[in-house]
């Protein structure tokens, strides 16, 4: 299967199929193929080894994580409340034989946060309920051995998050930056990593 094919596919699907939805519900709420290439490049530039992703639908920017994690050696688990979300990202990554590399888990984001080791992922990727993202924030860092967060969304709803970024920045003590990339991409990291990158 040519992926590339196949996201711009997925991708177009998505758009159709948000169109035409009569609830938040139906919609798939895509990233746009801007982040996607966006995080492939930083995925196989940071070379995590367990990536965790908040928010799956129905797996187009899992697809994207996982091509790239595959070509570094990582491994991505992926977070969705809903359960035929779920199946379609199931389906989606069968179909470019991208299952070896991820792990889907239906449930809850803060309760997988709150059930997970701590330092377990080196790479997030937070595309989930945003309403929430404050009382993640804890549970966040602590899965986090930094590493990179990205969270989407952070231009087109900069207002639900301007409490989340102060506690990342000021709280934690994290590097935050946004890019004018799809619908807004806010990259975190500590400020120590982020000095020591430098090749
Ligand atoms: C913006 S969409 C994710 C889009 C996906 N990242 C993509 O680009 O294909 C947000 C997703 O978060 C899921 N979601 C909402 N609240 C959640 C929660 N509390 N825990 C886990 N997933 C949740 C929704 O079911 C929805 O699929």
């Amino acid at each position: 299967m040519d992926v590339d094919a196949y996201l711009e596919q997925l991708y177009r699907e998505g758009c159709r199929n948000d169109e035409a939805a009569v609830s938040r519900d139906g919609m798939m709420l895509n990233i746009t193929p801007s982040t996607g290439k966006f995080l492939d490049v930083l995925v196989r530039d940071a070379q995590p080894t367990r990536i965790l992703e908040l928010g799956t639908s129905n797996g187009y920017s899992t697809l994207w994580l996982a091509r790239a994690a595959a070509a570094v050696g990582a491994t991505v688990d992926s977070v969705d409340a809903s359960r035929s979300k779920v199946q379609s990202a199931e389906a989606n990554l069968a179909a470019c034989s991208l299952t070896e590399t991820v792990t889907l888990h239906h449930g809850d984001g803060g309760d997988f946060l709150r059930q997970s080791d701590d330092d377990r992922y080196d790479f997030v990727f937070l595309d989930s309920d945003r309403s929430r993202y404050q009382d993640w924030s804890s549970d966040l860092i602590g899965v986090l051995r930094f590493g990179l967060l990205v969270v989407d969304n952070a231009v087109s709803h900069a207002g639900e998050m301007v409490e989340f970024r102060r506690t990342l920045s000021q709280e934690f003590g994290l590097s935050v930056v946004v890019l004018p990339i799809g619908k807004g991409q806010m990259v975190v990291q500590d400020a120590a990593s982020a000095g020591q990158r430098t090749t």
